[in-house]
C-alpha cells in the first residue's frame, strides 16, 4: 500500500500530525502541571482535567460543523493550514506562560484537528485502489494509535534529556514540557510540507462523508444491539483513560517528573496496542465470550495495584496491563460485535464504539484528573511507619473497583450457559499455546493453519460458496488451498468414481463408509495437513460430517462408529470451523439438472434424514459451527461467512471496513 506515493505522503504526513498532537497534549498536561505547581492540588488538577476536557470538547459540540465544511473547502488547503495553525499554537504556549492562553490554545489546536480529520478521511478513496481502502484505513488507525505511543517515548527522552542538560549547563537550561512543544510544532510543520505535495483536488475522487461524533453516539445508542458489549469494552478503556488522567499528578508522589509522565502514559499505550493485536493471536483458541469478561478483569486488577503499590517501576509495569487489558477487552469486543450486530447496523454501531471510546478514554481522563484533586492527599499512620495515600492512587484505586465490578457483570453476562470445557482447563491450554480438548474426546495435534469446511446436501452451493471465499482469502493476501471430499488425490479419484458410479447399487453400508474414510485418510495425509503445517487457510468441500450425515443419519449407521474410524483415518483433525448450508433436500436436490450420481440418486427420505443429520450435528457443538440458511442469495451468504471467518484469520482484516472506518479517527487524529 505503502508503495503508491501518494498514499505513502498522506500516511508520512498523518505519522507526523498525531506525533506531534500526542507530544503536545503531553507537553500541554505538564505545563499545566508546572504553571499552577504553587498553587493548592484542586487546582493542579483541574489545570491538568481541563486541557483534557478541552482537547475533547470540539469533538462534542463542533464536529457536525467540521463535517459540514469538509466538503466544501479545498481539502490540500485545509490540511496544511490546520497543520500551520497548530504548529503556532504550540510555539506560542511556552512564549507566552499564562495557564489561560494555554487552555486557549489547546481548544483552539484541537478545533485545528477536528477540521483536519474528516478532510483526510474523505482523502484516502483518492488516493489507494479501492481494493486497499479497508487495509489503508486499518493502518491509518494503527498510526494514529502508534503514535502516542512514539510520542510518549520521545517525551520521555526529551524531558529527561533536558533535565540532564539544565544541570551541566544551568544557563542554557529551557523548561523540558517546552521544548516538547517546540518539537510537536516542528512536526505539526513537516506535516504541513508533505501535505503540500499531494495531488488533492477537491472533487478529487470518491466522496466519503464523516459521520460526527455526537451522532454516532446518539444513533448508535439508540440502536439498541450495542449496549451490552459495549459497556465492556469502554469500561476497560475508562480505565485506560483514569491512568493517563492521573499519572501526571502522579508521577511526583513517587519521586519521579515529567520523564516519568511520558513512561506512564507510554506504557497505558504499549499495553494497549499489544493487547489490540498480539492478544486474538496469542489467544486464538481461547473463546471470545470468556476472554471479554477476563480481560476487562485483567484491566481492574491492573489497576488496582498500580493504586495501592506507589513505585515508579511497578507503576509502568501494571499500568502497562491496564492496557492490555482494555486492549484485549476492544478487540474481543470488536470481534463478538462484529458477530452478532446485524448487517444493517453495522455502520451505526461501529459508529457508537468509535465514538463512545474517544470520550471514554479522554472523558473518563479529564473527570480523573479533577478528582485527584477533589480527593486530595493524606498520610496513613501505621505503627511506625506511614503510608502515603495521594488522590491519584485513590481515583486509581476507585476505578480498579468499578472496572473489577463490570468485569464479573460482563464475564457472568456472556457465559450463562454452562462450557464444556472448565475455565482452568481454557487458561491451561491457552497459557501453553495448545487447542483445548473440547468434551474431552478430540486428540487433536496443533496445527498452525486454519481449516475450514463447508458442508451441506446436494446442491447447497457448497463449491459456489468455496469458489467465493478462497477469491477473497486470497485477494486478502493468504496462503489458500480449495479442495473436497471424495476425489481430492490421485487415490481418491478412484475411490470417488467407485462410490459414485451407478454400478454400485446396493454397497454394503459398511464398505462405503470406509471408502469415505479411505478417501478421507488420503486427503488428509497428503494434502490438508501438510498445507495446513505450512499455515496455509484449507477449505474443504465434505469432510467427516458428511459421513456422518451420509451414511449416519442416511444409512442409519451407529454414529459412534463412524465417529471412531473417522477419527483414526483423520487421526484427530477437527476443522475450526464448519460452515453449515443448510438447504430442504428437495431444494437442493432441485438445482441440479438430473440425478447423476449413486448417492443422489437415493430417495427423498434418504436425502431428508442427511439434511437433518447436519442439522442435528450444528446443534450439539454451535460454537464451531455456522449454519447459513442457503436459500438466501448467494452474496449474502458470502458475507455472512466473511463475517465469521474473519476472527479466526491470523491477521483480521474488516471488509466493510468503508462504512466503518467514517468514524475510525473519531479517536484520536
Ligand atoms: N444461494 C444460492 N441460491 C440459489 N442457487 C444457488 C445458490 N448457490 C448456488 N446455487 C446454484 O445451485 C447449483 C448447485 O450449486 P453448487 O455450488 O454446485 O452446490 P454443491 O457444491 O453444494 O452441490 C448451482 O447451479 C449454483 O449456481
Ligand atoms: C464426503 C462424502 C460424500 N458423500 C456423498 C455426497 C454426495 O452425494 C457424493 C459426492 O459428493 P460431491 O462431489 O460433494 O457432490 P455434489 O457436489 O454434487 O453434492 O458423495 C457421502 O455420502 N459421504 C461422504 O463422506
Amino acid at each position: 500500500m505503502l508503495a503508491s506515493k501518494p498514499f505513502r505522503r498522506l500516511w508520512i504526513s498523518l505519522s507526523l500530525s498525531s506525533l506531534g498532537d500526542w507530544l503536545s497534549l503531553l507537553a500541554l498536561v505538564s505545563l499545566a502541571a508546572l504553571l499552577t505547581r504553587d498553587q493548592p492540588p484542586l487546582t493542579i488538577s483541574a489545570a491538568v482535567g481541563g486541557v483534557i476536557a478541552l482537547k475533547l470538547a470540539p469533538w462534542l459540540v463542533l464536529s457536525p460543523l467540521a463535517n459540514a465544511l469538509a466538503g466544501r473547502v479545498d481539502r490540500r488547503i485545509t490540511m496544511v493550514v490546520a497543520d500551520l495553525l497548530r504548529a503556532a499554537l504550540y510555539v506560542s504556549v511556552p512564549l507566552v506562560g499564562r495557564l489561560d492562553w494555554l487552555l486557549v490554545a489547546t481548544f483552539v489546536a484541537e478545533c485545528a484537528a477536528l477540521f483536519w480529520a474528516p478532510t483526510k478521511e474523505a482523502a484516502t478513496p483518492s488516493l489507494v485502489p479501492k481494493r486497499w481502502l479497508g487495509q489503508a484505513d486499518q493502518l491509518n488507525l494503527l498510526t494514529t494509535y502508534g503514535s502516542a505511543l512514539a510520542a510518549a517515548a520521545l517525551f520521555a527522552v526529551v524531558t529527561s534529556t533536558a533535565t540532564v542538560l539544565a544541570g551541566l549547563f544551568p544557563p542554557m537550561s529551557i523548561p523540558d514540557a517546552d521544548i516538547a512543544l517546540y518539537i510537536a510544532a516542528l512536526l505539526s510543520l513537516a506535516a504541513a510540507v508533505v501535505v503540500w505535495t499531494l495531488p488533492l483536488a477537491k472533487e478529487h475522487g470518491e466522496q466519503r462523508r464523516a459521520v460526527s461524533l455526537p451522532r454516532a453516539l446518539w444513533s448508535g445508542w439508540r440502536g439498541g444491539t450495542v449496549r451490552r458489549l459495549s459497556v465492556g469494552m469502554l469500561g476497560a478503556l475508562a480505565a485506560a483513560g483514569a491512568v493517563i488522567g492521573v499519572a501526571r499528578l502522579f508521577v511526583p508522589t513517587v519521586g519521579a517528573g515529567n520523564a516519568g509522565f511520558g513512561v506512564l502514559v507510554g506504557a497505558v499505550f504499549t499495553g494497549v496496542v499489544a493487547g489490540v493485536l498480539i492478544g486474538p493471536r496469542v489467544l486464538r483458541d481461547f473463546s471470545r465470550r470468556r476472554l471479554f469478561g477476563l480481560s476487562v478483569g485483567m484491566a481492574g486488577a491492573a489497576l488496582l495495584l498500580a493504586g495501592l503499590i506507589p513505585n515508579m517501576v511497578f507503576a509502568a509495569g501494571a499500568v502497562t496491563a491496564v492496557g492490555i487489558g482494555a486492549g484485549l477487552a476492544w478487540a474481543t469486543g470488536v470481534t463478538l460485535l462484529d458477530r452478532e450486530v446485524a448487517d444493517h447496523d453495522r455502520a451505526g454501531a461501529f459508529g457508537f464504539v468509535y465514538a463512545a471510546a474517544r470520550v471514554a478514554l479522554m472523558g473518563v481522563a479529564a473527570v480523573a484528573a479533577v478528582a485527584a484533586g477533589l480527593v486530595g492527599s493524606y498520610t496513613l499512620p501505621l505503627g511506625e511507619l506511614t503510608y502515603d495515600f495521594s488522590g491519584a492512587a485513590a481515583v486509581l484505586l476507585i476505578m480498579a473497583v468499578l472496572t473489577l465490578v463490570l468485569a464479573l457483570v460482563c464475564y457472568r453476562r456472556m457465559n450463562r450457559e454452562p462450557a464444556d470445557v472448565s475455565l482452568a482447563v481454557e487458561l491451561w491450554a491457552a497459557l501453553r499455546g495448545v487447542p483445548v480438548k473440547r468434551g474431552g474426546d478430540e486428540e487433536a495435534t496443533p496445527v498452525p493453519g486454519t481449516f475450514i469446511v463447508v458442508e451441506g446436501g446436494e446442491g447447497a452451493g457448497k463449491s459456489t460458496q468455496v469458489r467465493q471465499l478462497s477469491i477473497w482469502l486470497r485477494d486478502e493476501g493468504f496462503d489458500v488451498v480449495t479442495t473436497r471430499e471424495p476425489g481430492a488425490t490421485k487415490l481418491g479419484t478412484r475411490l470417488r468414481a467407485l462410490l459414485l458410479d451407478k454400478e454400485h447399487t446396493g454397497m454394503s453400508s459398511r464398505a462405503e463408509a470406509l471408502l469415505y474414510a479411505a478417501d478421507r485418510a488420503e486427503h488428509v495425509n497428503s494434502v490438508i495437513r501438510p498445507a495446513l503445517q505450512r499455515g496455509a487457510i484449507v477449505i474443504s468441500d465434505r469432510f467427516v460430517d458428511s459421513t456422518l450425515a451420509y451414511q449416519g443419519a442416511g444409512r442409519e449407521m451407529a454414529e459412534s462408529e463412524i465417529v471412531e474410524i473417522n477419527r483414526w483415518a483423520t487421526e484427530g483433525l477437527v476443522p475450526h470451523l464448519t460452515v453449515l448450508l443448510d438447504v430442504p433436500a428437495a431444494a437442493g436436490l432441485a438445482r441440479h439438472a438430473s440425478p447423476t450420481d449413486r448417492i443422489e440418486a437415493e430417495a427423498a427420505e434418504f436425502h431428508e434424514r442427511v439434511c437433518q443429520g447436519f442439522r442435528d450435528l450444528a446443534e450439539r457443538e454451535p460454537q464451531r459451527y455456522l449454519v447459513l440458511d442457503a436459500q438466501e442469495s448467494p452474496e449474502e451468504i458470502t458475507r455472512a461467512i466473511q463475517r465469521r471467518i474473519r476472527p479466526i484469520l491470523p491477521d483480521p482484516v474488516p471488509d466493510d471496513s468503508e462504512a466503518v472506518t467514517n468514524m475510525i479517527p473519531v479517536i484520536r487524529e
